[in-house]
């Protein structure tokens, strides 16, 4: 969608392939079903992973270690020369004039959305809690809640994690959300017409209140292998200070947030050294977080496709999505709306980055600003 031109692009046609699990939801053709545990504890198969860390340096894998989320202490220390703290601004306004800010901009979005059903997706760390040192202290701000209580009573609003899903209601707790845990493979909607999506089934269940819900879980023949994983990952960094392990249940992270710097390759070459014997297991690297997860074809982006389906929203061009985001990982969901003609994304950013966005955010505060206006125009305009 060319929404920042012309507003009114032609539609193009969802590219995204029908799958079926479990076969169909890897994203490597070798193997074509599950193995048993025992295959693929001792498999020797070549991984997904980069293999050399020679190519791994070449493949940036390092620059991004280095350069992911600088830490509070670094980017203080950048900011105490004034000459580059300005560098920094006009490079920061330059890199706005491609993803203009959704606060400046926020008439045209509501212009564009005119009458159109608005749904929000969202992002939790980075995006409605600022990052934080340790994993368990991301804490949303009474404000920030009361914020997304609001515009969950005016719009559909799914939270979309790479938490668990559990761990993200925890923290949000809010019963009238969608929430989606583990990059979007741990779903919990509403019972609709949806009752399997890629040849994955729905499962009935209850929420705590005992409303009836369907959980969707493309990755649960891997849960066995995530727990074992989960466990290697752990004594293999146990000796790294600082370095530390979250189970986000059909994935698991590894932080190197609070590691010393020189320390960032150790922990990068302890977690590759694992994977060698996981061949359907994949890395990914967010802020300061290394990624462990299932070789499926599901991601944040397809999450919000399902969900799309399963509240009715997919099919109507009186639907105008929009997703924020700050990670590598919401940039599927970016990619899903742009492709699809329909939404777009607004990336929450305080530095340049490359994105699949068309408009930005500089923080979790100015997210709140965003959802403020949403709601305060959507009161107004009926
Ligand atoms: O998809 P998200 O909700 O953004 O989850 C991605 C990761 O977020 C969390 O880690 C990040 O936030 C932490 C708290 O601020 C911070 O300490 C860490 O350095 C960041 O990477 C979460 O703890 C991870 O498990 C998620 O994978």
């Amino acid at each position: 969608m060319d929404l920042k031109a012309s507003l009114s692009s032609p539609v193009v046609a969802d590219p995204l392939p029908t799958l079926a699990l479990p076969s169909a939801v890897m994203t490597f053709t070798t193997p074509t079903s599950f193995p048993s545990p025992g295959l693929y504890l001792n498999t020797s198969k070549k991984k997904p992973l980069p293999a050399k860390l020679e190519e791994v340096r070449t493949n940036g894998w390092f620059d991004l270690m280095m350069a992911s989320s600088p830490t509070r202490k670094r980017q203080i220390k950048d900011i105490v020369n004034d000459v580059q703290a300005d560098d920094l601004d006009l490079q920061y306004h330059n890199w706005m004039v491609d993803y203009p800010s959704a606060l400046t901009s926020f008439e045209t979005i509501t212009d564009f959305a005119g009458s159109k059903k608005l749904a929000l997706f969202l992002d939790y760390d980075g995006t409605l809690s600022p990052i934080v040192d340790k994993p368990e202290n991301a804490l949303m701000s009474d404000e920030m809640r009361d914020a997304v209580k609001h515009v969950a009573s005016l719009f559909p609003t799914a939270i979309i994690s790479g938490r668990s899903r559990d761990k993200v209601f925890d923290f949000v707790k809010l019963n009238e959300l969608y929430y989606a845990g583990s990059h979007g493979m741990d779903i919990m909607g509403t019972v609709g017409k949806t009752t399997e999506s890629n040849g994955v089934e729905c499962i009935r269940s209850t929420d705590s209140q005992g409303k009836e819900v369907n959980l969707f879980q493309p990755a649960s023949e891997f849960l066995p292998m995530i727990s074992e994983v989960y466990k290697k990952l752990g004594e293999s960094i146990m000796d790294i200070d600082g370095a530390r392990m979250e189970d986000n249940k059909f994935c698991v992270s590894v932080h190197y947030r609070n590691v010393a710097e020189d320390d960032y390759w150790k922990v990068f070459q302890r977690v590759n050294a694992v994977l060698e014997d996981y061949p359907y297991l994949k890395l990914t690297h967010g802020r300061k977080v290394f990624e462990v997860r299932p070789v499926i074809d599901w991601n944040k982006g397809k999450a919000v496709e399902f969900l799309l389906e399963s509240l009715g929203l997919n099919e109507s061009e009186d639907v105008l999505p929009i997703y924020v985001g700050d990670d590598k990982t919401d940039e599927d969901a970016f990619k899903v709306l742009k492709a699809s003609n329909r939404g777009f994304g607004i990336l929450v950013s305080s530095i340049p980055k490359e994105s699949d966005a068309f408009y930005s955010l500089r923080d979790p505060a100015e997210v709140m600003e965003f959802l403020k206006k949403l709601a305060a125009w959507k009161e107004q305009s009926t």
